[in-house]
């Protein structure tokens, strides 16, 4: 039994092997509220919150709660984040990098298992096929457009349409809602002033976006906003699992302590898959290999890479990625280690590659699960034959959906830590996983 705790939004799991209960807290809808229904003052106070599913509500939840608590005189207060909300957002803003932009699946026009087809689209470039083309930005700059005119037609106003013809002496009278009236011309780059309307008085309509070679749209990434908004809501210190990207603890000016999954994917790889000296580990991208031949070296296995060929730009093009397998597989039980499946697009189209260069089974251990969309119907549609994650997201939906899906336990790591720290004892034994 630890003392002078208090756990809010803790699993069963995490509460039995502190050997506390509960506490508990109410939410309302709509507006979030919270309510802390526990004396925290003086007390070291954990909140569990993982930021999957309903992220952003999640997030918001968190973070009034850790104000409620900091308000009400808690002596130090750990967030404890299994999944880390926005930590795929760390990177410069020019990356390609986001979250994936994961489409409901159309019911309409294929089945609900889907007709997905995990081949590489396009295809590698070869003559004739010359690849993706990027619209950089000008689909979204019509789309505004077009809002404006319909806006300035619900006006009564006329509106000056790019490449419509108009010539530097042309005027155009409008009329407004109140009877008055206005006369604008095009002066091709003149400058003037904003008439009502946002049309330039005395000018033209900017020229239309061209981007020049080699730019890059912007994409916003909320990494570093999401550490600031932890920090100034009043926590001390934040417990999490497998960053997706471990330099992230450099966002924040407060403990940050990021447990490893791996060693339950070891274990499991160990104990579970037959044979598993004779099978090999893969890292379906660049980025995860670091994780991946961890595992490897660690059991002593044979690794092999999938390189993503051509990375894409925009976030809505990251299914357009070429893939290419690096190592032998053939004849091989083929185990895919990731730290997240979200659209499953990767470990999906990754199997069908590993199958194609002749694996025998493809196994997916991933330590986060978010699987948001229509990522279990694609599952259940793929050539995965296994899909093993922990429950750092609640996994109890998608088991229901999904029978190749497999879920391992993570409250105890999560328990041990929040112990460890509570006692101020060391917990880098949880980060070994020999
Ligand atoms: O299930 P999905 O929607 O396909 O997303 C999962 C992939 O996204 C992340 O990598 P990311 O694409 O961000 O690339 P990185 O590892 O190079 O950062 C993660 O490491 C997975 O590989």
């Amino acid at each position: 039994m630890v003392r002078n705790i208090v756990v809010l939004g803790g699993s069963k799991q995490i509460c039995d092997h502190l050997g506390i209960p509960p506490a508990k807290r109410l939410f309302a809808v709509g507006e979030t509220r919270v309510e802390v229904e526990e004396s925290v003052r003086g007390k070291d106070v954990f909140i569990v919150q993982s930021g999957g599913g309903a992220v952003n509500d999640n997030l918001m939840e968190l973070l009034i709660c850790i104000s409620a608590c900091r308000t009400a005189s808690a002596k130090r207060i750990t967030a404890v984040l299994p999944l880390f909300p926005y930590s795929r957002q760390s990177d410069i803003p020019y990356n390609k990098t986001g979250a994936p932009l994961a489409k409901a699946p159309n019911v309409g026009n294929r089945s609900r298992t889907g007709t997905y087809s995990f081949d590489s689209v396009p295809q590698t470039p070869h003559p004739g096929n010359p690849g993706v083309t990027l619209t950089n930005g000008t689909a979204s700059l019509d789309k505004s457009l077009e809002r404006l005119k319909l806006s300035e037609e619900r006006s009564g106003t006329q509106v000056i349409t790019p490449g419509a013809g108009l010539k530097r002496t042309d005027t155009i009278e409008t009329k407004k809602s109140d009877g008055s009236e206005k006369s604008y011309f095009q002066t091709n780059g003149v400058n003037g002033t904003h008439g009502a309307n946002g049309l330039v008085k005395g000018s033209t309509m900017p020229p239309q976006f061209q981007p020049q070679p080699g730019y890059k749209q912007w994409v916003a990434q909320a990494g570093t906003l999401v550490a600031d908004l932890l920090t100034c809501a009043g926590a001390d210190h934040v417990i999490t699992m497998d960053l997706h990207d471990p330099q992230y603890q450099g966002f924040f000016d407060i403990p940050v302590d990021n447990l490893y999954g791996r060693h339950l994917l070891r274990k499991y790889i160990q104990f579970s898959i037959p044979n598993y000296q004779q099978a090999v580990i893969v890292s379906p991208d660049a980025g995860g290999a670091k994780r991946a031949t961890a595992i490897a070296d660690a059991l002593g296995m044979p690794f092999a890479l999938i390189h993503k060929e051509r990375r894409p730009t925009q976030i809505s093009d990251r299914q357009n990625a070429t893939m290419m397998l690096v190592g032998e597989v053939r004849d091989r039980t083929a185990i895919l280690i990731d730290d997240l499946a979200d659209t499953s697009n990767t470990i999906t189209r990754a199997a069908k590659l590993l199958k194609k260069e002749g694996a025998t089974t493809v196994y997916a251990l991933i330590t986060h699960g978010i699987l948001s969309g229509d990522a279990i119907d694609r599952i259940n549609a793929s050539a995965l034959d296994k899909v093993v994650v922990t429950n750092t997201v609640d996994q109890t939906e998608h088991k229901a959906r999904c029978p190749k899906l497999e879920v391992l336990e993570v409250g105890n790591v999560f328990a041990e830590a929040i112990r460890r720290v509570h006692h101020g004892e060391s917990i880098s034994v949880l980060f070994d996983y020999h």
